[in-house]
C-alpha cells in the first residue's frame, strides 16, 4: 500500500477510476486534458482492486501500481491504489469515503465516453451524479453510445456544454460535461489481445 495522498481544502481534484490493466497513453491523455477542460487542480488516478462489473480479475494491484506510476509521471497528477485502503469497490461507496476523509475538497469523477454509456449499470447511480460533477472524455466507438445513455437521457437538464467545461469545477451536482478532443485509440484490452501486458 502506498501513501494516502495529501489534498488541501478548498481545491478541486478530478478521481480517474480505472482498471489500468495496463495502464497506457490513453490514460496519459485524456488525464492531461481534464485537468486543463475541467480546469482540476489536481488528478488522482484511483487504480482500482478490480471493476465489479468485470469477471476476471485484473493483474496485481502492485504490478498495475508500478507501470502507473512510470507513466503517468505529471506533477498535478498522483497514482494511488487508496481504494484497497478504503476498501471500497464500488465507485458510490469510495466517493462517500473520500468525501468524509477529506472535507472541504471539491471531488470531479472522471471517465472516458465508454463508461458513460454503461453507467446506469453501477451501484448508486444517481446518487453518483446528484453527489459529484462528472466531466466525461470522447473516446472512439463511444461517443453516440454516451450521448443516447440513460445516464446521459436521465440527467439531460444537468448537462453543460463542451465550451463551458471549466465551469464543472464549481458546478452544484447533478452537473456532467462531455468534451470532445483529439481521440486516442488505445485501451488495455487491445494490449492484452496482443499479448503485451
Ligand atoms: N483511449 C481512451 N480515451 C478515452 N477514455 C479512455 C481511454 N482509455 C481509457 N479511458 C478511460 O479511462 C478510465 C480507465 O480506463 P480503463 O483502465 O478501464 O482502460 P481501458 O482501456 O478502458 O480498459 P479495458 O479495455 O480493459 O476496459 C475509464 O473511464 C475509461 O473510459
Ligand atoms: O460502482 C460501480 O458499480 C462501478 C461499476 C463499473 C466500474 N466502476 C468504476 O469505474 C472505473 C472504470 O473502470 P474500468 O474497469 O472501466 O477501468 C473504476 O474506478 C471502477 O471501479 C464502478
Amino acid at each position: 500500500m502506498t501513501a494516502r495522498p495529501v489534498a488541501k481544502r478548498g481545491q478541486v481534484i478530478g478521481l480517474l477510476g480505472g482498471s489500468f490493466d495496463p495502464p497506457h497513453a490513453g490514460h496519459v491523455h485524456i488525464s492531461k486534458a481534464a485537468l486543463k477542460r475541467f480546469g482540476l487542480d489536481r488528478l488522482w488516478w484511483l487504480v482500482s482492486p478490480g471493476n465489479p462489473l468485470k469477471e476476471n480479475g485484473p493483474a496485481p494491484l502492485a504490478d498495475r501500481m508500478q507501470v502507473a506510476r512510470a507513466m503517468m509521471d505529471h506533477p498535478r497528477v498522483t497514482v494511488t491504489d487508496i481504494e484497497a485502503q478504503l476498501g471500497t469497490r464500488y465507485t458510490a461507496q469510495t466517493l462517500m469515503a473520500l468525501r468524509r476523509r477529506y472535507p472541504g475538497v471539491r471531488f470531479v469523477w472522471i471517465m472516458g465516453a465508454d463508461n458513460l454509456a454503461q453507467f446506469h449499470r453501477w451501484q448508486d447511480w444517481r446518487w453518483i451524479m446528484e453527489t459529484v460533477p462528472i466531466g466525461v472524455l470522447a473516446r472512439p466507438g463511444d461517443r453516440i453510445a454516451a450521448r443516447m445513455s440513460k445516464a446521459a437521457k436521465v440527467y439531460a437538464r444537468a448537462r453543460i456544454p463542451g465550451r463551458a467545461a471549466h465551469t464543472l469545477r464549481r458546478a452544484q451536482a447533478p452537473a456532467w460535461a462531455f468534451v470532445n478532443l483529439p481521440m486516442s485509440d488505445q485501451s488495455s484490452t487491445a494490449i492484452r489481445k496482443r499479448g503485451e501486458w
